[in-house]
């Protein structure tokens, strides 16, 4: 049975302080959007689809304790947490054209579980038996309402019987591979391997991965994505081993309105995060940081995308469009 990252719970938000994982499990409650915005900055909610959901019900808890705004104002407040995962203005701008924002927000938390469900279903059609997969970053339950994306396709293998095998890359600054991803695939009983991010050239080198899975933020019309810093790095990887890869996200995640990645906003993110993660000094004061926390994976590098509603290979654009419209 999978955990629920986030979900309504009378009257309040309920989610999981990813920021304390692996050391503590914890539930914190959000009661009004303030907190909420801290939450989705903060990276105490993460991932495209769960900082939707969070979205939706900090815009709730804001028309709830305030009349003295007005709906628009709260959805701007929130959106100006996080600017690449597209589903936190997805999930916005869908509830925005509703007559009741929770029940429309609580449909978009029933949905996501459905999603992830079937993004594992189409995606372990990919894996053979005996695959080691290398994933970036956390794509899985924590990332979404609670099974993910990346990781759902490594569920739903693994729970199907296949025998599969897991590179995490540790995903600096923020380390949500060695701080989540392993966590979750251990919790679900999955040979999974650490690894830091400079390492994925040397096992892929040694043949030790077979594919890639990663997740996604923000997928442009023509395929480009946008996922954490370090992912197009392994697209590159992957492309001269001659590993596929794959791109797991939601048709939720795709932005038909950008023509290209080229048009993704990247979120910059604190120096502190480098030079000083989690608390321990490992560079000067005052270091000059860049700190991009997003990249953009050019569609050529990508072997396919796989949603809930199918698996799209190139060419994209269209490919894209007849999913969405599926
Ligand atoms: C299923 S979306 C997961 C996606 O979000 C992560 O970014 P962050 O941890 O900064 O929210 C990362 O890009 C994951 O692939």
């Amino acid at each position: 049975m999978a955990v629920s990252t986030i979900e309504w719970a009378d009257g309040r938000i309920r989610m999981i302080d990813q920021t304390l994982l692996p050391n503590e499990f914890k539930y914190i409650y959000c009661d009004d959007l303030p907190s909420t915005w801290e939450a989705i900055k903060s990276l105490r909610v993460r991932g495209a689809p769960a900082i939707g959901i969070a979205g939706a019900l900090g815009a709730v808890l804001g028309i709830w304790n305030s009349a003295a705004k007005t709906y628009e104002a709260f959805a701007a407040e929130l959106k100006s947490a996080r600017p690449t995962a597209v589903n936190l203005f997805w999930a916005l701008d869908r509830i925005s054209r509703t007559e009741v924002l929770l029940a429309e927000a609580l449909e978009i938390i029933a949905e996501d579980k459905a999603m992830c469900r079937a993004i594992g279903q189409h995606g372990m059609a990919l894996l053979n038996e005996n695959d080691t997969i290398l994933t970036h970053c956390n794509a899985g339950g924590l990332a979404t309402s609670d099974y993910g994306t990346a990781l759902a396709v490594m569920f739903s293998a693994h729970k199907a019987g296949k025998q599969i095998q897991v590179y995490a890359d540790e995903t600096r600054p923020l380390l949500q591979g060695a701080r989540l991803t392993t966590w979750e695939l251990m919790q679900a009983g999955i040979d999974v391997t650490l690894i830091c991010d400079n390492m994925a050239a040397q096992v892929m080198k040694e043949g030790k991965i077979q594919c890639v899975i990663v997740g996604a933020d923000r997928i442009a019309a023509n395929g480009d994505t946008a996922n954490k810093i370090g992912t197009y790095n392994v697209a590159i990887l992957a492309e001269a081993h001659g590993i596929p890869f794959y791109v797991a996200a939601p048709t939720s995640t795709l932005d038909f309105a950008l023509e290209t990645g080229a048009e993704i906003p990247i979120e910059q993110r604190a120096a502190e995060e480098v030079t000083k993660g989690f608390g321990k000094l490992t560079a000067p004061e005052g270091v000059k940081v860049y700190s991009p926390a997003f990249d953009v994976t050019p569609a050529a590098l990508v072997t396919a995308i796989i949603t809930e509603k199918g698996i799209a290979r190139a060419p994209y654009t269209e490919n894209l469009n007849a999913l969405r419209d599926s």
